[in-house]
């Protein structure tokens, strides 16, 4: 079946969109995502969204990795949906909508979306790392020269390693650029590689930074290899609320494609 899908990018980090109100393509599909997102037997991309209507909020968004499989909070995707939507005129300035890991609200303003991430109320400390979870799991540690690492090597040696084992986790390494900035490079879970931003990696990295003392500010700058991310949050003790992603959601192209070819 012929579908138009439409290739979004923020910071770097790109998703094959597609408007599912309308041809509701199944679920389960993992081998077509996979070749959709394959960077040179398909589309290529990061990620794949299906926006989908609901019963409760302006939209749905359910989103598959790279690999085909669904999975957790997609941060970046969210803040493209964000936009997509806007440009199906499904929303005007500002939406409400579900994702696996609940409901979001968000503003667009001249392609800049302020998308809020779901609370965080646990982050582990541990010997040369921090762990949390910002809609997906998220390892974060600190290193002294981000250019010489071998993001994919080391990446996945962490992310297959204990104790995630096979659920695995993301990998963030970060370097202090002052007090209120930092650059972030991030291996991620299911596309088992470097992606040039990661939106929930750069939201746990923000807050890791200020848990651990790195910086004691509340809105931060992140540099990602895709480009410059803001993270906004609100601590209260071990806590973190009114927690907001805010960056650049761009439409590449818009194509058409047959689903199962
Ligand atoms: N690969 C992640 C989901 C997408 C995260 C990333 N693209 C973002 O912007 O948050 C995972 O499986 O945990």
């Amino acid at each position: 079946m012929n579908i138009t899908f439409y290739k979004y990018q923020g910071t770097g980090n790109d998703f094959v969109m597609i408007d599912n109100r309308q041809y509701n393509l199944p679920k389960n599909d993992t081998k077509t995502v996979a070749r959709l997102c394959d960077r040179r037997f398909g589309i290529g991309a990061d990620g794949l969204i299906f926006l989908e209507n609901d019963e409760s909020a302006d939209f749905k968004m359910v989103y598959y990795n790279a690999d085909g499989n669904q999975s957790t909070m997609c941060g970046n995707g969210g803040r493209c949906i964000v936009a997509f939507a806007n440009y199906l005129n499904v929303i005007e300035d500002e939406c409400r909508f579900t994702a696996i890991d609940g409901l979001h609200h968000a503003t667009i303003t001249n392609g800049i979306v302020k998308l809020q991430m779901q609370d965080v109320t646990k982050v582990e400390q541990h010997t040369g790392h921090l762990f949390l979870d910002t809609g997906s799991p998220h390892h974060v540690q600190i290193e002294t020269d981000l250019d010489t690492l071998q993001i994919k090597d080391k990446g996945a040696q962490i992310r297959y390693g204990e104790p995630y084992g096979a659920v695995g986790s993301n990998v963030n390494f970060v370097s202090k650029i002052n007090d209120n900035s930092f650059r972030v490079r991030t291996y991620e879970r299911g596309v088992e590689d470097e992606t040039l931003s990661c939106g929930t990696g750069v939201t746990a990295v923000a807050i890791a930074m200020n848990f651990q003392g790195e910086t004691d500010e509340e809105l931060i700058k992140l540099q990602s290899e895709g480009g410059p991310l803001e993270v906004s949050f609100t601590r209260e003790q071990d806590s973190y609320t009114n927690v907001f992603l805010k960056g650049p959601a761009i439409q590449v192209f818009k194509g058409v494609i047959d689903w199962k070819h």
